[in-house]
């Protein structure tokens, strides 16, 4: 610091409106009248570009008064830095209230020149002209003020930007649950589709729940004949008829999945072959009800299931494999029908 008892008595203010003040109360200008007061009793302080006067928290119990040069005022975050040029104030509540933490860095971005005022040369300003000095309080508390104001409508508007951007993030995140809950599942038939099976099926390894469940692999017979005779829209009907009845046997922790084309699956909570092979029954005898009832077009279509238990250790290929055996064997005697494929190895 460099403290010159060579005061400069006037200075150029950087602003057209320094002066008139007290009707702008962001300014913090002095009036050439101010600017003379305030240097016939301050002391003046030489800075260097760069030099750092003070920083965000520091107590002071100055103010400075901008004679040469400007400085920039930080106020860190994301508020916007104030840059001052001649004849502009700044630090004046560590001076009018002592002891106040700054509530800015202050760095001089010029060689340049400050008038520096202490409590001291402050009294004496008051003695040497009351009026101008309570003129400049008047100004300052005013631009205390201001800045008050304007730091709690952008502090409002953040919260608002923030309210808004945590409300779109919201309704982002849904969509996405949305969306995803919509890829998991089959367009035509609202059961699960492949995708979404598999990742249920890493979920309960991931939880070790593989034991105790029963495989159902479901095709319609036929199927091809209900398009060609009826229409390929009958025959989506027919394909939702056949989801239906699955939907109705599947408790809250089977799945039931449309693995592609006519082709089905039921994964159920089951023990024993008695136990599966009673779903297997349900689906059957269900469509043999609805197949004897005369509806033209067709609601239903005779199915052929493959059903075996599943094996905890093994994972869906080897249940498919299993269940599949069996579904072959279901198709190979006409359809229509339910077999059941035990654990042991399949024959190659
Ligand atoms: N309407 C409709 N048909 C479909 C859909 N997906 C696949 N298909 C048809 O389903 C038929 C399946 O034919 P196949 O695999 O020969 O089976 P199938 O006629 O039931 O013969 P089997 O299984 O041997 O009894 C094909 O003609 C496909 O075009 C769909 O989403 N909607």
């Amino acid at each position: 610091m460099n403290v010159d008892p060579a005061v400069p008595l006037a200075c150029e203010p950087a602003n057209q409106n320094a002066g008139t003040a007290l009707q702008d109360p962001e300014q913090g200008a002095l009036s050439a009248d101010e600017y003379a007061l305030f240097a016939s009793v301050a002391r003046v302080r030489r800075v260097y570009a760069g030099e750092t006067l003070f920083h965000r928290g520091d107590l002071g119990t100055t103010m400075y008064v901008i004679a040469k040069g400007a400085i920039e005022l930080d106020f860190g975050e994301d508020l916007i830095a104030k840059s001052l040029g001649p004849c502009e104030f700044f630090g004046e509540l560590g001076l009018l209230i002592g002891d106040h933490a700054r509530s800015a860095d202050a760095r001089a971005i010029d060689d340049g020149e400050l008038l520096e005022l202490r409590h001291e040369e402050f009294q004496r300003l008051v003695e040497i002209d009351p009026t101008l000095v309570s003129y400049f309080l008047r100004r300052a508390i005013m631009r205390v003020v201001f800045n008050e104001q304007s730091l709690i409508r952008r502090l409002r508007r953040r919260n608002q930007d923030l309210q808004s951007a945590l409300d779109s993030l919201r309704a982002t995140t849904q969509q996405l649950s949305r969306t995803e809950a919509l890829v998991r599942r089959d367009e035509l038939t609202g059961l699960y589709n492949r995708r979404g099976l598999l990742q249920h099926l890493r979920e309960r390894h991931r939880n070790g729940a593989t034991s105790g469940l029963g495989l159902l692999l479901i095709d319609c017979d036929q199927f091809k004949r209900i398009n060609d005779e009826h229409g390929h829209l009958i025959g989506d009907r027919v394909l939702q008829g056949v989801a239906n009845i699955l939907r109705s046997v599947a408790g809250t922790n089977d799945i039931a999945c449309r693995l592609g084309g006519d082709e089905f699956c039921l994964l159920v909570k089951a023990e024993t072959r008695e136990e599966v092979m009673r779903y297997a029954e349900f689906v059957i005898h269900t469509s043999h009800g609805l197949l004897q009832m005369p509806q033209l077009p067709p609601l239903i279509c005779p199915m052929s299931i493959g059903a075996c238990l599943v094996c905890a250790e093994g994972e869906w290929n080897d249940w498919y494999a299993r269940a599949d055996t069996a579904l072959y064997r279901a198709k190979r005697q006409g359809g229509n029908r339910v077999e059941w494929q035990d654990n042991a190895p399949i024959p190659a």
